[in-house]
């Protein structure tokens, strides 16, 4: 029975344990599932961001080509492929560029393979003709598309960029033309990382034209849109798309977590069967499995108590932990990706200032407002620019001929105020820098740098001629020689060529800053965090860095540019290393450095036309264990203070209900003892144990009356047999008749009268009494008159036997005899003489009798026991005596004389 029990136990126990394991798993699953779900939501909207970016970057791509086709509607085919070809060369994704005017295509690049575009009419083709109405109408940029692009089948996007007729605001003029510009969607959904097989999720978009969840699905299965995990909009400059992601399959619970969650399962299972098999018994010894040890109840309750509570603690403690980890790990997350949002925000802000700087010249060049031909007003325009835009360190002109006029504030040094640069013609191009007063007007003269400068050699100067357009120009080391070395650093920016009227070059516009201002922004950003924040090109070469380490090294008038993987702080460097490593345009990772921990987070930033870059960031992971060690900290002390208190709960909740038990059970010990003393001891609110008090006290009363009850019983019985026990022996040692000591007291008292007075050496004397012709008597007067003569002889014979050592009995039918101690031959013959006397005086009248009356016989014997001599010779002495005087007459005594004289003698 007890085995079964226990059996039952360890089932309960290992089913308990199982089921606690499967819930925690399955309560991990989901956790996991959702902080997927999370993931998956953060990529996709990173994702989507980085393809409306990309595509935001695309948009404008022919607005330079725009203007100058604005400004020259009837550009020669070469030149209007010298014009495209940068762009297409530039932009890998580009398909093709095709121009028309009014709405005829005249112009194809590449040509091969497009020749059917040539000549085609869009008022012919309704199909187009939606994406060139917006575009007209909206007098700017519109993306048309998706469509199938009829060279390869696959999808492109189109942007329509409308140019109308110049002038002061050229937004009043007619239509002159279009230009578009064919990308092809699925390398731009591959820049944007949403063309991936690696993707946790399926992906589809909808929106042809820009018609939001109105348009057509254009990618992907169109069924995701019906059951989509994940919904998101992709904001177009006329429009929207939507796309819809559906999360994978998982690939499967993480072998370790599951081997964790179970190890502590069947931790805890072991740990509550060792609670359920020792709980209350000894460890060992023979009576293990004979008999169940009796265990206390507050240590039973207590245990028990603790059996339910520990793992539901336990599991408690657990889930809180994990929450604690991963609202650590989401903090962590976020500020990660804060700090590298906000870094991303002021890349994106430097990098808008040399292309909003030099859109604004370039128009105001293409409008006639700016006039290479004068130097001096150029410049004095571009200082008051300076002065607006704090970050940009050079506005400068290149002419045709390699003059150099340019406004700029130094990067380096003490003196920051602005600088006025001029190397011209005249002065053999040697550069002349002076200081600028806060009019603009030009102060002294600091320095004479280069002595021949030619900006025809100058790589911005460069990119511009070779692009024909607005154009990046690669990050390259300013080649002012300032003795101050105010100049010695790295720049970037913008370039644009500038055409006269009749389409000749006039010289490039360029507006640069310096990648030092870029440090000293992120220097700004990461100041508190512990961290480094870094610009990098995509091969790697550093812009700048947070910790402003130089990003190149000069041997001799060369520079070389500094790998972020070699760079001279070691946590850029252990970064740069990271990033190289990874191969991948944005991660995050973790990298150990002096013994810290630090969170590498990378991703890529495209310049609008230009290069990608890559911004990397690293955080100390301390920044995110403080909060979280504190939050872990205090969990692990909740649950402590949760455990301590279930302790606590536990011993006192036991003990509440232990302790009225307990002493109930004392009281019920007292009583079963027979102690009735005392009141009931507990008076308990609790109503099973008030009812337990109660009937125990109803149990005392009543066993107390029901004693005493049998105690009188046993009283009162116990003397009725004390009564009936005197009664019997009174009838056992009495003759019924006549009342007197029968024959048994008889024998016993002579025996014991013998022994006394053989120690005493006295003598005893024995009378034998016999009535005379009792025969007669019964025969005359019935026998019913003889028992009574019997009677009457019988009291005679008692009233004549008073003295303490006189026993009168029936010696058997109507023979009396009298056993006397203490009296000599003479008092016993007057005793038996008295006695004779005594029965006659009662004048029993006896009719056959010779005198009328009744009348008795009597031996006397005496004899002082000794050792030839008996009790039974002394009755013989008697009987002989009696004979005697039955033979002599009756109605007399006659005493055994011979002994009796002898032995009276030897007494007296
Ligand atoms: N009524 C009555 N008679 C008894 C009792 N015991 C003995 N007897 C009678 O006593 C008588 C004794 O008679 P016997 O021994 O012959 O002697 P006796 O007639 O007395 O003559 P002696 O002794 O020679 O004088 C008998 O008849 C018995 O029946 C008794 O308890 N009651």
């Amino acid at each position: 029975m007890k085995r079964r029990k226990a059996l039952g136990n360890v089932i309960g126990v290992l089913l308990l344990g199982l089921l606690v394991t499967l819930v925690a798993e399955l309560i991990d699953r989901q956790r996991q599932e959702s902080l997927r779900h999370q993931q998956a939501a953060g990529q996709l909207q990173r994702l989507s961001a980085e393809l409306e970016q990309t595509l935001g970057a695309l948009m404008p791509l022919a607005d330079p080509l725009a203007a100058r086709l604005a400004a020259d509607p009837q550009l020669p085919e070469e030149e209007l492929r010298a014009l495209t070809e940068p762009l297409l060369d530039r932009h890998r994704r580009l398909v093709n560029i095709a121009i028309s005017r009014g709405l005829r295509i005249v112009h194809v690049n590449p040509l091969a393979g497009n020749e059917a575009v040539l000549g085609m009419d869009f008022g012919l083709r309704p199909e187009m003709m939606e994406g060139v109405r917006r575009a007209v109408a909206r007098r700017g940029n519109s993306l048309a598309g998706p469509l199938p692009l009829l060279q390869s089948g696959r999808l492109g996007v189109i942007v329509r960029t409308p140019f109308f007729a110049g002038g002061a605001d050229p937004r009043s003029g007619e239509l002159l033309g279009l230009i578009s510009t064919v990308i092809d969607l699925q390398g731009l959904l591959e820049d944007s990382g949403l063309y991936d097989p690696e993707l946790p999720f399926a992906l589809a978009l909808r929106g042809r034209e820009g018609l939001g969840e109105r348009g057509e699905v254009f990618f992907g299965d169109p069924e995701l849109f019906h059951e989509a995990d994940l919904q998101r909009e992709i904001v177009l400059p006329d429009g929207r798309w939507m796309i819809a992601a559906q999360l994978k399959r998982a690939q499967g619970y993480p072998p370790q977590r599951a081997l964790w969650l179970r190890g502590g399962g069947a931790l805890l299972t072991l740990g509550l069967l060792a609670l359920v098999l020792f709980d209350g018994r000894p460890a060992r010894g023979p009576q293990w499995s004979e008999s169940m040890r009796k265990v206390p109840l507050r240590g039973f309750l207590s245990r028990r108590l603790l059996m339910l509570l520990l793992p539901i603690i336990a599991v408690q403690g657990w889930l809180s932990y994990q929450a604690a980890l991963s609202a650590a790990e989401q903090f962590q997350k976020q500020l990660a990706s804060e700090i590298g949002l906000r870094v991303h925000d002021k890349v994106a802000e430097f990098f808008e200032v040399p292309r909003r700087v030099l859109s604004f010249n370039a128009e105001q060049a293409r409008l006639g407002l700016l006039d290479v031909a004068q130097p001096e007003a150029l410049v004095g325009n571009f200082l008051l620019q300076l002065r607006q835009q704090s970050l940009l360190t050079f506005l400068s002109l290149g002419t045709a001929e390699g003059e150099y006029h340019a406004a700029s504030r130094p990067p380096r040094g003490e003196d920051r105020a602005l600088r006025m640069l001029q190397a011209r013609q005249g002065d053999g191009r040697a550069m002349l820098l002076y200081r600028v007063d806060d009019a603009n007007r030009r102060g002294s003269l600091i320095s004479r740098g280069n002595a021949h400068f030619d900006a025809r050699l100058r790589p911005w100067f460069r990119a511009a001629r070779a692009s024909g357009s607005m154009v990046w120009y690669p990050a390259y080391r300013y080649a002012i020689d300032d003795e101050s070395g105010a100049y010695d650093a790295m720049g970037i920016g913008m370039a644009a060529p500038l055409y006269g009227r009749s389409g000749e070059f006039l010289g490039v516009l360029t507006a640069d800053v310096a990648l030092l201002q870029l440090s000293q922004l992120l220097a700004d950003i990461t100041r508190h965090t512990g961290g480094v924040a870094f610009l990098a090109e995509a091969n790697g070469d550093l812009l700048a860095t947070s910790s402003r380490e130089p990003v190149y090294l000069l041997r001799g008038t060369r520079s070389i540019r500094i790998k972020a993987s070699a760079s001279d702080n070691p946590l850029v460097r252990t970064s740069g290393q990271a990033i190289a490593e990874q191969g991948s345009t944005e991660g995050r990772t973790f990298r150990e450095l002096d013994g810290e921990r630090y969170l590498v987070d990378w991703g890529s930033y495209a310049l609008p036309d230009g290069p990608t870059l890559t911004i990397g960031v690293a955080l100390p992971q301390r920044q995110f264990i403080a909060p979280t060690s504190g939050l872990l900290r205090n969990v692990t002390l909740v649950a402590l203070a949760v455990l301590l208190l279930s302790l606590l709960g536990a011993v006192l909740l036991s003990n509440w209900i232990a302790q009225p038990l307990g002493t109930l059970s004392r009281w019920a010990l007292r009583l079963g003892n027979g102690d009735w003393s005392g009141e009931k001891p507990v008076d308990s609110r609790v109503l099973e144990v008030g009812m337990l008090g109660d009937a125990l006290a109803m149990m005392a009363r009543r066993l107390e009356r029901h004693t005493e009850e049998l105690r009188q019983q046993v009283e009162a019985r116990t003397a009725e047999l004390e009564r009936a026990n005197r009664e019997l022996l009174h009838l056992s040692s009495t003759d019924g008749l006549t009342g007197l000591a029968n024959r048994r007291v008889f024998d016993a008292t002579l025996a014991r009268e013998w022994g006394r007075a053989r120690r005493a050496r006295q003598p005893l004397a024995l009378l034998m009494l016999d009535i005379d012709f009792f025969k007669r008597y019964n025969d005359r007067y019935g026998h019913l008159a003889g028992d009574d003569c019997l009677r009457k002889v019988a009291a005679t014979l008692q009233a004549g036997t008073r003295r303490a050592g006189d026993l009168a009995a029936r010696y058997g039918g109507e023979e009396f005899a009298v056993i006397a101690s203490d009296l000599d031959a003479a008092g016993a013959l007057a005793l038996a003489e008295s006695i004779r006397a005594a029965v006659m005086a009662q004048a029993i009248a006896h009719a056959d009798s010779p005198l009328g009356v009744v009348t008795v016989s009597m031996g006397v014997a005496l004899l002082v026991p000794e050792d030839d001599n008996s009790p039974e010779i002394l009755i013989k002495l008697a009987d002989q005596a009696l004979y005697q005087a039955k033979s002599q007459g009756r109605n007399r005594v006659e005493e055994a004389l011979g002994n009796l004289a002898g032995q009276a003698q030897e007494v007296g």
